[in-house]
């Protein structure tokens, strides 16, 4: 196993203020990391600064071992990380096609790097000429974890696939990140509030709170531990494996 996403006492903020603090991170290839946290504890904060978005207050980020430009988000994409959003930020007024088309980076190809997003979600074959805008919100995330996938991403780091969904949809689709991460290799961190779920694809978890790291550990081991993982969000255990 190689680690392929990894940081380090990694502090992130807005205009210069931590509110992310001393934030550890090692993640192999194909692994699935659940972080996990109440609102405001600090995960999509994290996820942008892993993606360049924000700039590291103090730390760093490394991908295959190499540290990544702080707040240099096409540093990040070049060293293969992939950012889905929780807007999910799609072409709303392009067609699943167009939008899937824009992302594949090698001109050549195309159609077998679509027929491979259609083999992942086959709901959407039928969609393909539809503006993305028109799609539900299962469809549109699909097609955000699909254009995210024709870019063959190292790291994948997904913010809220469940926002907005339906429960029933969300059960459906977080397997689809496990399958994805076995398949490829891709490391993926999971920004989830569907605790439970989220655990049930994930190898590792960390629970945040006020920034901080209050739990980590196997997901399987927190999945069989759930008044540990309510603790951790409330704030009254802080245990670490
Ligand atoms: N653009 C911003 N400018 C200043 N502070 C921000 C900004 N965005 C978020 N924050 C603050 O940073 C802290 C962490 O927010 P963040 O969005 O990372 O939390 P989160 O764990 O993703 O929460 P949620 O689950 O509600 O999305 C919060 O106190 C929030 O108010």
């Amino acid at each position: 196993m190689s680690t392929v996403l990894s940081c380090t006492a990694l502090d992130t903020g807005y205009v210069g203020r931590p509110c992310v603090r001393g934030f550890d991170l090692e993640l192999q290839a194909g692994e699935v990391l659940a972080l996990l946290g109440p609102n405001g504890a600090g995960k999509t904060t994290t996820l942008m600064t892993l993606a360049g978005l924000l700039p590291c207050l103090g730390g760093e980020v490394c991908i295959d071992g190499h540290p990544v430009k702080p707040g240099h988000a096409r540093s990040a994409v070049k060293a293969g990380l992939v950012l889905v959003p929780d807007d999910r930020s799609l072409f709303t007024t392009l067609t699943v096609e167009e939008n899937l088309r824009l992302s594949v980076r090698a001109r050549r190809g195309w159609r077998t790097e679509r027929d491979t997003v259609l083999e992942t979600f086959p709901q959407l074959a039928d969609r393909l000429k539809v503006p993305a805008g028109a799609l539900s919100g299962g469809e549109q995330q699909m097609l955000a974890i699909g254009r995210a996938l024709v870019q063959h991403p190292k790291v994948l780091l997904i913010d809220e696939l469940s926002m907005g969904l339906a429960p029933v949809i969300v059960e459906r689709l977080l397997p689809v990140v496990r399958e994805v991460a076995d398949r490829t290799g891709a490391a993926v961190v999971l920004v989830e509030q569907h605790v439970q779920l989220a655990l049930e694809v994930a190898d590792t978890a960390i629970v945040v709170r006020h920034g901080q790291q209050v739990l980590k550990g196997r997901a399987a081991d927190l999945a069989a531990a759930p008044e540990l993982v309510e603790n951790a969000y409330l704030g009254e255990a802080f245990a670490s494996s």
